[in-house]
């Protein structure tokens, strides 16, 4: 064989596609799972699956099954692993792996994708870089024979990080860390309404033996007091330090403690730091009543959560991409995620890097152990630490540079934006900036900046705000009035109450204010102020960013809200559900949700809705049903944007559905509606959105004792903050709305989604010869 082609697959067979998961379990492996297999059958691949982890590989035999399209039904809503997993001590050892390489010849698996942490990910590239040898030794061993190993000769492996401890370099996130933080965080929120009621005092446990990811994020989530993580001890003087910082935020008025300690937190001389350990200074030093809860596997439980489905599914399906364009010159792939990117790192230097995290703790040099962290690690410390802990005069900035912020809400409500505003007021106060909520957005300003005793326009304290970052809905109340209602009373407010910058959390709204501001800055002198647009809205349809903070949380109701419906449609057998989402005239959250439920298809008003497009899914119902003899349990979902059509509304569809199965099967609609907003936010939209704010403030910061004239001739001064690509950006105002907007649709002209409609599509059977699909493969 040359180089650079691709090893060729068994003589008149096809390639054999393994997955195994690996290490703890994550929710998220089976969605991984199911993605590998139907994506390997869908590229003409057969589908294995190695079970109980390496263990399988080592002991071979029936622990390694092939995979048909409906074994893996229904794997997208189950919590751990369904082909289960091990910690498997053979593995360690040479001799455990040239078993493992010869079972994997015997089964003739030309490829392996592999979902595990950092552990299971170094045991890949230690087999990897052994493997010629190992082969070598199975033939001089007489175990194989030359024949039977030439086809093998390049291992073909891919890594998926499937851990909830997030604690692989290379990714932002590993598969299940985002559903393990969510229990988290509903464990914290539980115990805060406890802990205000008794004014106690929470010391909580998290797992992450060597990673403090989930400690550091729960913190940031759910607003803790103090943290302790491995890769960045407290000082020597731990004890004194965090009485001072508790003590003081009591002294202002706080009822409740929390304080969580990662599972591997240390001081700066490595010696553990136990609950117990903190308790005592909380109890002895503080006299507060103080409790322990140690959180333990009911952070690895559970339905996965949208991201991890999602995240799963498109890692899953890139990593059969990456074993079919593998050539002997590539090296093995790790598929990771940057910001909102899927991309393929070499596994190698992804297990280095974590491992010399790893040596960096072992050596005491936590500076280097946190800038090998991704770069988003040491920004979210930042961010913690700067909206956690009440006054710290070394932040102070001197009076002439301490700006009157106005903070307001734009649209409809979302998930997080009280975490943005709970941040953006933080990180004013740390710096010496007074921050000033716009009560009721832009109409709110309009007729109700002057009410007395209370006003539209309040400055906010720490302790107002404190408590915010697990709040759903609007604190300071939201509107999609625009301040074009009346920009000649707008201007009059900012002046009288002297606002020299403006943050604006909200949707497409937010962003159309922002947008008429900044046009009318030569009409109005009191909007030459610098200006920051936070996208928030369920919808994630602002123009300027892949992501909008709400988007998250609105995907997690609705899958709620699907699994419910399957569940229904399940056990009534032969049942189709349609499901109208919200999300204005972006696909975006049917097409993502679709992903994540398995939907049997998605409607979106990108793409619209025909006769013809009907017709086809009716056929493949009438094809999937007709085989069906009452044995099948499939539940399908159709997912309907509310704008996908003003013909073949929810209800139409619905009932031509009813109308053409002819009885073979039935059809049901269902709206959720506002549930679609959700209650409590999501952990990713309340980390986002302290970030985001933080990084608007300072922005926004950049800007204080310039001129009006200054600010309003450079196009930095008005802006929308988001993520595009693998980066967080703030897009000049002008540029976004010139460009990137497509106005009469409230979306952007490019959406970055698009593209996953495919991927729904394939995995669901859609796209795939009828043969493949059976009677109950959803
Ligand atoms: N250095 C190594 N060499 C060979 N095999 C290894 C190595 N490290 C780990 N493995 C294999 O991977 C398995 C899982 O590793 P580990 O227990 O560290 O979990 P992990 O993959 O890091 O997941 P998590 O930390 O999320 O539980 C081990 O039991 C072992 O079989
Ligand atoms: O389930 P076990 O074997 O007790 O392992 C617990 C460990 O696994 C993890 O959940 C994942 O690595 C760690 O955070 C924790 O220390
Ligand atoms: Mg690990």
């Amino acid at each position: 064989m040359s180089a650079g082609e691709a090893p060729p697959p068994l003589p008149g067979k096809k390639r054999r596609i393994a997955v195994m998961t690996s290490g703890g379990d994550a929710p998220g492996m089976n969605g991984a799972v199911r993605a590998v297999v139907r994506m390997s059958i869908a590229k003409g691949c057969e589908a294995y699956a190695i079970y109980e982890g390496y263990d399988g590989l080592v002991k071979g035999g029936d622990m390694i099954k092939e995979m048909k399209w409906t074994d893996v039904r229904g794997y997208l809503g189950e919590g751990g692993t369904l082909i289960g997993t091990a910690r498997c001590a053979a593995f360690f050892e040479r001799p455990g792996r040239l078993q493992a390489a010869k079972n994997m010849v015997l089964k003739g698996i030309d490829a392996l994708v592999i979902c595990g942490g950092d552990g299971s990910l170094t045991g890949a590239d230690k087999f990897r870089a052994e493997w010629p040898g190992l082969l070598e030794e199975l033939v001089k061993n007489g175990e194989l024979s030359a024949e039977q190993i030439s086809p093998f000769k390049h291992l073909n492996i891919v890594g998926l990080v499937g851990s909830i401890d997030n604690d692989m370099s290379s990714t932002d996130a590993t598969i299940g860390c985002y559903s393990s933080l969510g229990r988290i965080c509903e464990s914290v929120d539980y115990i805060d309404a406890t802990a205000f009621s008794h004014q106690r005092a929470f010391v909580i446990e998290v797992m992450g033996r060597h990673c403090g990811w989930l400690a550091l994020m729960a913190g940031v989530s759910c607003g803790a007091d103090f943290i302790f993580i491995p890769e960045k001890p407290p000082s020597e003087n731990w004890r004194q330090e965090m009485a001072k910082i508790i003590g003081k935020h009591r002294k202002l008025g706080k009822r409740k403690t929390i304080v969580i300690v990662a599972e591997g937190a240390h001081d700066l001389n490595l010696e553990k730091i136990t609950p117990a350990m903190v308790k005592d200074v909380l109890c002895n030093d503080l006299h507060l009543d103080t409790r322990i809860t140690t959180l333990g596997h009911v952070q690895r439980g559970g339905q996965a959560c949208a991201y991890d489905r999602m995240l799963s599914t498109l890692q899953g399906a890139e990593a059969v991409n990456a074993v079919l364009e593998a050539t002997p010159d590539t090296p093995s792939p790790v598929i990771s995620i940057i910001e909102n990117k899927i991309v393929r790192k070499p596994l190698l230097e992804a297990v280095k890097l974590t491992q010399q995290v790893t040596e960096a703790i072992k050596a005491k040099d936590f500076e280097r152990a946190m800038h090998l962290r991704d770069a988003e690690f040491a920004e979210y410390y930042a961010a913690y630490m700067i909206t956690t802990s009440a006054e710290k005069p070394e932040l102070l900035l001197p009076p002439e540079k301490r700006m009157r912020v106005g903070l307001i809400h734009v649209g409809a409500p979302a998930g997080g934006v009280n975490a943005a505003t709970r941040a953006a007021v933080a990180y004013c106060l740390a710096r010496g900036h007074t921050p000033i909520a716009l009560h009721n957005g832009f109409p709110g300003l309009i007729r109700h900046h002057s009410d007395k005793p209370l006003g539209a326009v309040r400055e906010i304290s720490w302790l107002d705000a404190e408590s915010w970052a697990s709040k759903g809905g609007s604190e300071i109340g939201t509107n999609r009035g625009l301040p074009s209602e009346d920009y000649e009373t707008v201007a009059h407010v900012l002046e009288k109450y002297n606002i020299q910058a403006l943050f604006m959390v909200g949707g497409f709204e937010a962003f159309a204010a922002a947008a008429g501001l900044r046009k009318e800055r030569e009409n109005h002198r009191a909007f030459k102020i610098p200006m920051c647009v936070l996208p928030a809205t369920v919808s994630n349809n602002v123009p300027g960013t892949e992501y909008s903070i709400g988007s998250d949380t609105c995907l997690n109701a609705l899958i709620e809200f699907c699994d419910a419906c399957r569940q229904s449609a399940s056990s009534s057998r032969r049942r189709v559900f349609v499901i109208e989402t919200q999300g204005g005239y972006s696909g975006y959250i049917a097409t993502l949700a679709g992903l994540s439920i398995g939907a049997f298809s998605v409607y979106t008003p990108e793409e619209g809705i025909n006769i013809k497009m009907l017709d086809r899914d009716i056929d493949h119902l009438r094809e999937t049903f007709a085989k069906d003899r009452g044995q099948g349990r499939a539940g399908k979902i159709i997912l309907r944007n509310e704008k996908a059509s003003s013909t073949y509304t929810t209800e139409v569809i619905t009932s031509i559905i009813k109308e053409e199965a002819k009885g073979r099967f039935e059809a049901r609609s269902g709206i959720p509606g506002h549930f679609q907003q959700g209650t409590t936010p999501s952990p990713m939209d309340r980390v986002r959105a302290t970030r985001f704010g933080v990084k608007s403030l300072q922005h926004l910061e950049l800007f204080a004792g310039k001129t009006q004239d200054q600010i309003c001739d450079d196009p930095m001064s008005s802006t929308v903050i988001g993520i595009k690509g693998a980066k967080v950006t703030f897009s000049p105002m002008e540029l976004v709305e010139a460009h990137e907007t497509d106005w009469k649709e409230r979306r952007p002209k490019e959406e970055f989604w698009l593209g996953l409609k495919d991927i729904v599509d394939t995995l669901s059977g859609r796209m795939v010869k009828p043969q493949i699909v059976t009677d109950d493969d959803h």
